[in-house]
């Protein structure tokens, strides 16, 4: 079927796969914009059988039709042109949208709206044109545009300014244009540009006023030092920092909690561990402990920077934003959410989120609502896959089959009914005896890779669950005569295959990956059980799945998964 679907133009084989997907044909014509009037069986003999002569706008204006912009662009003018032409690389699909892809670009709706879908479903797409959209209708307008990670933001900010280098964008949070950051760099820029004034949101977060508040606190590090200052009544399984950490930011931060009494009331929704009033009341002293030693450093974590940018923000009445687009935000935390509601006052259009639970790597499953982000009834699901094989995706998504991944309206998401329409090979698992072994096959599957000519060097990449795997391939590399560039900060250089973190891939496509050093010791990783209680534990652990998913959909047309010694347990049994 997938084979067929190939063969037919893009717009039939999109409605074949998704007719075989069980939908029926009025959902399909409502989805992909095909034949919005009905026809009656008469004019359609007439229409195919014996078709009038058309004139030259008439077949201009056929290309207007979603469905034929499926397969062919109809560039708004000679720069459009050029800019595709010369943009040479993935970033030229990206004056392209698909009609399904322009409802959500064009769509008007009276409050927050939400898209969510797996990897390479086309959200990004969607959030960057939905941005130029707004930039361009509202020039006055200040548009906030942000995700979870600073190098994402900046990967956004560089495909605007590809998209359309004429549009304004804003240094400032609050200047009219577009202002593109990740949410923790937002917050300290409401924080910092409060000045003085800040010292009373940091008392309703806090408890305490205080304005020294440049430094950043090692949460970790912090935890520990607070249980061992004040939780001697704390038991066990709940001294460890995962817990304290997720208790703070789930419960206490959102919910503003700066003294105990508040605390033995507060209700812990969906958390998973119960506490007895003994256990809150001990929670709480190293809470303070903690609390006191980062006032007498002067340091904030990151979640009570975005709890205070918020309470600023909500307390003053300032709305630095018109619009919001948050990409990603399936990793947002709720003071996050708490922030990106203070930036714009509730309007038409206020917020558009897209978001992939499944590719959840960083934080916990929340519900939107809960931080005054209303999105139920104005959500809706991606499921057609433009970046991956039909063959890699069917493997990404193995990493996943059986786990159960809630969103941000606390539905279960569902990888039913994801497909992808393009084939490719089929992903291959290498297993070596030795680390040695496996670099030598890297070596010679990457050196092939770009000797081959097919795609262009840094289209290539290798991916590894952690920074000292990435610099040993890339030195183990190097030693057998194929450089490989590392990627932390920045962007993909043009010349070199890159190895990097699956942490770091997020967001990322290329055209071939090789997974390397998928063993049994690398991967789960740090999930050692005193570290964690049982909740705890098992969010990591399908973090981690998370995390191999979001680097197997990486790649768009082929993967190499290699291990040496022992696979680990989080790999797709073989079909
Ligand atoms: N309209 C389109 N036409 C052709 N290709 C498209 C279109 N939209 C997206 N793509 C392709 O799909 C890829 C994935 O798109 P995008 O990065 O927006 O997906 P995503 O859902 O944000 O993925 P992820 O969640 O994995 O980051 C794009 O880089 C591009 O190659």
């Amino acid at each position: 079927m997938q084979a067929f679907a190939q063969t037919l133009p893009e717009w039939q084989g999109l409605a074949l796969l998704l007719l075989a997907d069980g939908e029926s044909i009025s959902q399909i014509q409502q989805e992909l914009e095909i034949m919005n009037r009905p026809m009656s069986l008469e004019e359609a003999a007439t229409r195919f059988v014996e078709p009038e002569p058309v004139s030259d706008q008439e077949l201009l204006d056929s290309f207007d039709h979603p469905s034929a912009q499926m397969g062919f662009a109809k560039l708004a003018g000679a720069d459009e042109l050029r800019r595709v032409i010369t943009g040479g690389d993935f970033s030229a699909w990206r004056v392209f949208l698909h009609p399904q892809q322009r409802t959500w670009v064009r769509g008007d709706w009276k409050g927050p709206y939400r898209i969510s879908g797996g990897a390479g479903t086309g959200k990004t797409v969607v959030v960057l044109h939905r941005a130029r959209r707004l930039a361009v209708e509202d020039p006055g307008a200040p548009i906030v545009v942000t995700t979870f990670t600073t190098n994402l933001a900046a990967e956004l900010s560089r495909s605007l300014e590809r998209l359309d280098p004429d549009l304004r964008f804003a240094d400032a949070l609050g200047a009219p244009g577009l202002h593109v950051k990740g949410i923790d760099a937002l917050a300290r820029a409401v924080v910092q540009s409060a000045g003085a004034d800040v010292s009373e949101a940091v008392a309703a977060v806090l408890g305490v006023g205080r304005t020294d508040i440049g430094g950043r606190t090692d949460t970790d590090a912090a935890w520990r030092q607070a249980v061992l200052r004040a939780g001697e009544d704390l038991e066990e399984k709940l001294r460890k920092p995962a817990f304290l950490a997720a208790e703070y930011e789930m419960v206490i931060l959102p919910h503003r909690i700066t003294q105990l009494a508040d605390y033995l009331k507060v209700a812990r929704t969906g958390r998973g561990v119960r506490l007895s009033r003994a256990g809150r009341k001990a929670v709480w002293a190293v809470v303070e402990a903690y609390r006191g030693a980062a006032r007498e450093a002067g340091t904030l974590d990151f979640a009570e920077a975005a709890s205070i940018a918020a309470a600023h923000l909500e307390s003053t009445g300032e709305r630095p934003a018109r619009h919001v687009l948050v990409d990603e935000g399936q990793d947002f935390k709720p003071c996050h959410w708490q922030l990106v509601r203070a930036l714009a006052a509730e309007a038409p259009n206020d917020i558009f989120i897209a978001e992939d639970a499944h590719q959840r790597i960083y934080g916990q499953k929340l519900m939107l609502s809960a931080y005054g982000i209303r999105t139920q009834g104005r959500s809706r699901g991606l499921k057609l896959n433009y970046r991956t094989t039909a063959q890699n995706l069917a493997w990404a998504v193995g990493v996943l089959t059986g786990q159960e991944v809630v969103d941000s309206d606390g539905e279960a998401e569902t990888m039913a009914g994801y497909l992808s329409a393009r084939t490719g090979p089929k992903p291959e698992v290498r297993s070596f005896a030795t680390l040695t072994a496996e670099l030598d096959f890297a070596a010679e599957l990457v050196g092939s890779w770009v000797s081959s000519g097919d795609v262009a060097p840094e289209t290539v990449a290798v991916l590894v669950r952690d920074k000292v795997t990435r610099d040993r391939v890339v030195a183990g590399l190097g030693e057998r005569g194929v450089e490989v560039r590392a990627l932390e900060a920045g962007t993909v250089k043009p010349g070199y295959p890159v190895a990097l973190t699956m942490h770091r891939a997020k967001g990322t496509e290329f055209a071939r990956v090789l997974l390397f050093g998928l063993s049994k010791d690398s991967m789960p990783m740090g999930l050692k059980a005193y570290d964690y209680d049982d909740e705890e534990l098992s969010e990591a652990q399908l973090r981690e799945r998370s995390l191999l998913y979001v680097a197997a959909s990486r790649a768009r047309d082929e993967l190499v998964v290699t291990y040496s010694g022992t696979p680990s347990s989080l790999l797709p049994t073989p079909a």
